[in-house]
């Protein structure tokens, strides 16, 4: 019988940390070996309630050889943590956290060659398919205007989402160009007419929205809507599970969920 794989949640305390518990709790494929909470975290020390029994909320970070993977949804701050653990024990990292800027970007990409490492800004497999039909629509309609909505939760701390971001990336480069060339993340007062070629950003916050996404490609007399709806955050903590099962024991490279998905769909 294989052995279950090893598992740290890092961001325990948090709303996927939380997801994230309520599943590997029922997940015979997971031994939890820590629930990772911030330092200054209230509920430090208190018991986790999992299968496994004595768990108990933590800042400190397994002894080497006592991990296989990190699932990490925190922040900045605790995802450099988990890199710094994770590239000096060998241990491999699944992240889903939002809102990094580009020197910590790059540093991961860095640690790719150290560290089995797959991060996604969406877990979920209706926002995998949605890329994938932005980037058909991009292309076959290059002169469409694209726009990008997203709504969250009162809680959500970047803006725009990790996720709106993935796909005006995808949209980007389906088009032959980048974000940073075609991003309009603000529009106020007489802005004047829209530049061709241009990807825009609007965001809404409030409420307990899960995460939305809507694509808007716009042309002369029609227009394309795409729509992707969350309504439970366990999708993303069951994608990140599916994920950390999936690269536990890999070698060292920068994975995504599409080699994941491609991989198990070629099976
Ligand atoms: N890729 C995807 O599919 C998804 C990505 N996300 C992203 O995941 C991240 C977390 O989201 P969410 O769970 O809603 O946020 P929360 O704020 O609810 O959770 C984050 C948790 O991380 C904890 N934390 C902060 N610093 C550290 C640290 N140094 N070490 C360990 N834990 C720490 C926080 O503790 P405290 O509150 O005590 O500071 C908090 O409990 C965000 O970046 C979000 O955008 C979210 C959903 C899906
Ligand atoms: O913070 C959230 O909640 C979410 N964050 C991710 C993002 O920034 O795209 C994914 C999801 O939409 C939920």
């Amino acid at each position: 019988m294989t052995q279950p794989v090893r598992l740290a949640i890092n961001g325990a305390t948090g709303r996927m940390g939380q997801a994230l518990l309520a599943l590997v709790k029922d997940d015979a494929r997971f031994s939890l070996v820590a629930a990772i909470a911030s330092p200054d975290s209230s509920k430090l020390g208190r018991p986790v309630d999992t299968c496994e029994g004595a768990l108990s909320f933590t800042h400190e970070w397994p002894a080497a050889d006592a991990l296989d993977v990190v699932v990490d949804f925190s922040g900045p701050a605790g995802l450099a943590e988990a890199l710094t653990y994770c590239e000096s024990h060998g241990v491999a990292l699944v992240t889903g956290t939002t809102g990094l800027d580009a020197t910590f970007a790059q540093r991961l990409s860095a640690s790719s060659s150290r560290i089995a490492l797959l991060r996604a800004a969406n877990f979920s497999l209706g926002v995998a398919v949605l890329t994938r039909l932005l980037r058909q629509a991009a292309a076959a309609l290059p002169d469409w205007d694209l726009d990008i909505i997203e709504a969250h939760h009162n809680r959500k701390e970047d803006a725009p989402s990790g996720t709106a971001l993935a796909l005006g990336e995808a949209a980007a480069d389906a088009r032959g160009t980048s974000l940073r060339e075609s991003a309009v993340y603000a529009r106020e007062g007489r802005v004047g007419p829209r530049t061709q070629g241009t990807i825009g950003f609007a965001v809404v916050r409030g409420g307990d929205i899960v995460g939305e996404h809507e694509l808007l490609l716009m042309g002369q007399g029609e227009r394309l809507e795409l729509v992707h709806r969350a309504t439970d955050r366990s999708i993303f903590a069951r994608g990140a599970l599916e994920a950390a099962h999936w690269l536990s024991g890999r070698e060292a490279g920068d994975y995504d969920l599409d080699a994941m998905l491609a991989e198990r769909s070629s099976r």
